[in-house]
C-alpha cells in the first residue's frame, strides 16, 4: 500500500495540494484523474519523490519515503514524467537498458539484455529498436520511454499521461499491456489519465482528485456517475454500461 498523510503543498500564497491522505491499494491499477490543473502530477512528483516534502508523509509498504536511500527508492519505484525530453543520441535498446542501470551498475548482464529485448517485443518496439530518440515520432518516443519504465522493474510503477501521442491502437495496446504487466508481476501501477474512459476501462481503483484534493475515490463503477462527472469536470454526460464497464459518453 502507498500511504500519503496530511500532504500539503504550497507555491506562494496559492495552495496546490490540500491536506490530501490516502492510500493506494497494494497491486493492481489506479488512476488519478480530474481537470487540469487538479494537483495530479503534483502528487505523483512527491509521491516519486521528485520533490521533497514540506509537509505530510509517503510510505510505501510501511516505508517512510524520505528516509530511505536514493539507491533503495529507485529499485522500489520507477516514474514516467511530462517532461522527458531526451534529446541525446541515444538508441531505443540503449535507453530500455539505461532503465536497467539501478540492478546492473553500469555492467548489463545476460539477465538484463534477456529482460530488454523481451520489452522490445512487448511493446512492439522490434522496428525502431536500433533508432535514435531523436528520429522518433512523438508517440514512438513516448513507447520507448514507457519501456524503460517498465525495464526498471520496480514493484511500484508511477505513470503521468502515458497516453500522451499515442493513437488509438497504441493507447489500447498500451493499456492492455499495463493491465497484463500489473497484474502477472504483482505491480502497483499509479497512472495519470485524462481519458476516463481508459480508465473507467483499466483500472481497478480511481482516485478523482479536484482543486487539491482528493473528491471521489472508489472502483470505476462507484466513482463514475453522472453527478461526480458533472462535479469533476462540469459537464452533462451519459453513463453507459458497456461490456460489463462503464462507458462515459457525450456529445457536442
Ligand atoms: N512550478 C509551478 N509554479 C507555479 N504553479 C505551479 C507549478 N507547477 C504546478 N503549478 C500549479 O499547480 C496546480 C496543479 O498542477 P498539476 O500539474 O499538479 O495539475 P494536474 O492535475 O496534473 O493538471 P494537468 O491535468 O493539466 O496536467 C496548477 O494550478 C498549476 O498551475
Amino acid at each position: 500500500m502507498i500511504e500519503i498523510k496530511n500532504l500539503t503543498h504550497k507555491i506562494g500564497e496559492q495552495i496546490i495540494l490540500n491536506d490530501v491522505s490516502l492510500n493506494i491499494p497494494q497491486g493492481g491499477i489506479t488512476a488519478l484523474i480530474g481537470a487540469n490543473g487538479a494537483g495530479k502530477s503534483t502528487l505523483l512528483s512527491f509521491m516519486a519523490r521528485l520533490q521533497p516534502l514540506v509537509s505530510g508523509s509517503i510510505a510505501y509498504n510501511g516505508r517512510d519515503l524520505a528516509s530511505t536511500p536514493t539507491a533503495e527508492v529507485a529499485k522500489m519505484l520507477s516514474i514516467l514524467t511530462q517532461e522527458n525530453s531526451i534529446h541525446s543520441r541515444i538508441s531505443v535498446r540503449d535507453l530500455l537498458m539505461f532503465g536497467r542501470y539501478p540492478h546492473h551498475q553500469g555492467r548489463p548482464s545476460q539477465h538484463d539484455k534477456d529482460l530488454v529485448e523481451k520489452a522490445i517485443v512487448q511493446f512492439q518496439l522490434e522496428p525502431i529498436a536500433q533508432r535514435y530518440l531523436t528520429e522518433l515520432s512523438g508517440g514512438q518516443r513516448q513507447r520507448a520511454l514507457i519501456a524503460m519504465v517498465f525495464c526498471q522493474s520496480t514493484e511500484y510503477v508511477l505513470l503521468d499521461e502515458p497516453l500522451n501521442n499515442l493513437d488509438m491502437y497504441y493507447a489500447r495496446n498500451l493499456m492492455q499491456l499495463l493491465r497484463h504487466i500489473t497484474h502477472d508481476h504483482n505491480r502497483t501501477t499509479v497512472v495519470v489519465l485524462h481519458d476516463i474512459n481508459q480508465a473507467a476501462a483499466y483500472a481497478d481503483h480511481i482516485v478523482a482528485m479536484q482543486q487539491g484534493q482528493v473528491k471521489f475515490q472508489g472502483s470505476p463503477e462507484e466513482v463514475f456517475t453522472v453527478e461526480n462527472i458533472k462535479i469533476l469536470f462540469d459537464m452533462e454526460v451519459d453513463v453507459l454500461d458497456y461490456k460489463g464497464k462503464k462507458l462515459i459518453v457525450h456529445h457536442v
